[in-house]
C-alpha cells in the first residue's frame, strides 16, 4: 500500500461506538436470536477476541453442519448489531472483522502513482475502514461506477482520470457536454452520440491490430509484449443511460469482452443501472463495482451483485460507497477533487503530450 495515503490518518471520529466493550456479547446474542445451531444444538464457540484499531476481531469455530456460507448469509443482522461493517473470512475457524470506527467525511485528492511501482495501472479508490483502497485496473480492467444524482460518480471520474493520466490514454464520451470539457487536449473527448460512436469504432479498430500484433509475436498479454509502445488505454462513459445507439453499445460490450489482454479498459457511470442500460452479459464483464447512494436494495443488488443490499444504506455523506471487487465490498470514502483544483493540477503539469499526440489520432477524429 502506497505511503501517501495512508500519511491520511484515517481519523476515527465515532470514537464511543468504536470502545464499546459490547459488541462481543451483541454478536453472541445475535447468534442465540437467529438460532444458528446445527441439528444436534451446537452453536458456534467463540475463541478468540481481540480490539484492532478500528473495532473487534472475533474468531469463531463452526460445529458440524454449520457452514460458513450460512453464518455470512446472516451477515446484515451481525451489523446492525454490531453498528458497523463486517468482513466474514474463513481459514479453518470464521474470521469476523468488525469496523465500528467511522470514515472521513472528507478526503482529499491526493495521488503519487510512481509509488505504487508493482502495478502497471494503479487507481486510486479512497480510504475505507481497513485503509486505503486501490486497485490494478490491468487485473480488473472494466469497472462500472452507479448512485443517485449528487453522491460524486462524477468527481470520481475526474479522479480517476487525473490519476491515471501520466500512465495511459484516455478516451471519454460525455454526452452531457459540459464536465470534461478542460481536458479537451489531453484526452480524446466524445460529445455526440456521432462522436460516441465513432470513438467506440476506433477503439475497436485499435483493439483488433492490437490483438494481430500480439498473435503474430506469440505473446498474450499487452504486458509481456517488447514491441512497439502499446499505452493504455482507458475509455471512460458519463452517463451509460445516455448511449442510445444499439451499434455504440454493441461495440461498447465487444470491447469489453475481447480487449482485457490488448490494454484497453472501460469504466462506465450510471444513475440508472438497470438491465435496459447495461445487459446482464455486458455487465458480468464488469469485475470492479464502486457503488455510491442508489435508492433501495434493489438497486444495490443490481450494482454489486444479488448478496449486496449494503450501497441502499449508506449514510448520506457525498463520497461515500461500496466497492466490490471479487468477494470483497468495503464500505470507502473517495478522494475529494473540486473542479478547481483539477485545472490546477493540470495547468501546472501538462501530462503525456507526446503519446496523446501520437496515439490520438488513431482514438478520435477530431
Ligand atoms: N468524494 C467526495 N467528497 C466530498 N464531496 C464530494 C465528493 N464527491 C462529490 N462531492 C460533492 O458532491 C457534489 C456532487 O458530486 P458529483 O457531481 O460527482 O455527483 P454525481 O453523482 O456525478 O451527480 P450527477 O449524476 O448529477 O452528475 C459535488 O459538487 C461535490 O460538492
Amino acid at each position: 500500500m502506497g505511503r501517501k495515503i495512508e500519511q491520511l490518518k484515517i481519523p476515527l471520529i465515532n470514537k464511543t461506538i468504536y470502545l464499546d466493550n459490547k459488541v462481543p456479547g451483541l454478536i453472541l446474542d445475535t447468534i442465540d436470536n437467529l438460532n444458528l445451531t446445527a441439528k444436534d444444538g451446537r452453536k458456534p464457540i467463540l475463541c478468540g477476541k481481540k480490539r484492532t484499531t478500528n473495532g473487534w476481531h472475533l474468531i469463531f469455530n463452526l460445529p458440524p453442519g454449520i457452514s460458513f456460507n450460512r453464518v455470512k448469509r446472516y451477515r446484515e443482522y451481525f451489523q446492525d448489531a454490531a453498528n458497523g461493517l463486517i468482513d466474514l473470512t474463513w481459514n479453518g475457524a470464521l474470521q469476523m472483522t468488525i469496523h465500528t470506527g467511522r470514515l472521513p467525511q472528507r478526503l482529499p485528492y491526493c495521488w503519487e502513482p510512481e509509488e505504487y511501482t508493482k502495478m502497471s495501472l494503479p487507481a486510486p479508490v479512497g480510504v475505507s475502514h481497513g485503509g486505503p483502497v486501490l486497485f490494478n485496473l490491468t487485473d480488473s480492467p472494466h469497472l462500472l461506477i452507479a448512485g443517485v444524482p449528487g453522491f460524486g460518480k462524477s468527481n470520481f471520474l475526474h479522479v480517476l482520470i487525473h490519476s491515471l493520466l501520466s500512465k495511459a490514454l484516455v478516451a471519454i464520451i460525455d454526452l452531457k457536454r459540459l464536465e470534461f470539457a478542460y481536458l479537451g487536449s489531453h484526452a480524446a473527448l466524445a460529445r455526440t452520440e456521432a462522436e460516441a460512436l465513432a470513438l467506440m469504432e476506433s477503439l475497436n479498430r485499435e483493439m483488433e491490430r492490437r490483438i494481430g500484433i500480439l498473435e503474430a509475436a506469440g505473446v498474450v498479454k499487452v504486458q509481456d509484449y517488447q514491441g512497439e509502445d502499446m499505452p493504455y488505454i482507458i475509455a471512460i462513459i458519463d452517463e451509460l443511460a445516455e448511449l442510445k445507439d444499439d451499434r455504440t453499445m454493441e461495440l461498447v460490450d465487444r470491447i469489453t469482452r475481447l480487449a482485457r489482454a490488448v490494454g484497453i479498459s472501460v469504466v462506465a457511470a450510471t444513475q440508472r443501472p438497470s438491465t435496459k442500460v447495461l445487459p446482464g452479459d455486458t455487465r458480468a464483464m464488469f469485475q470492479a463495482r464502486l457503488c455510491f447512494q442508489v435508492a433501495d436494495e434493489l438497486n444495490s443488488r443490481m450494482v454489486l451483485g444479488e448478496s449486496c443490499p449494503l450501497a441502499a444504506h449508506l449514510p448520506g455523506i457525498k463520497g461515500r460507497a461500496i466497492f466490490k471487487f471479487g468477494i470483497e465490498e468495503k464500505e470507502v470514502q473517495t478522494m475529494f477533487l473540486p473542479l478547481k483544483q483539477a485545472k490546477a493540477i493540470l495547468n501546472k503539469n501538462p501530462v503525456r503530450a507526446w503519446n496523446y499526440e501520437y496515439q490520438a489520432k488513431r482514438l478520435l477524429p477530431r
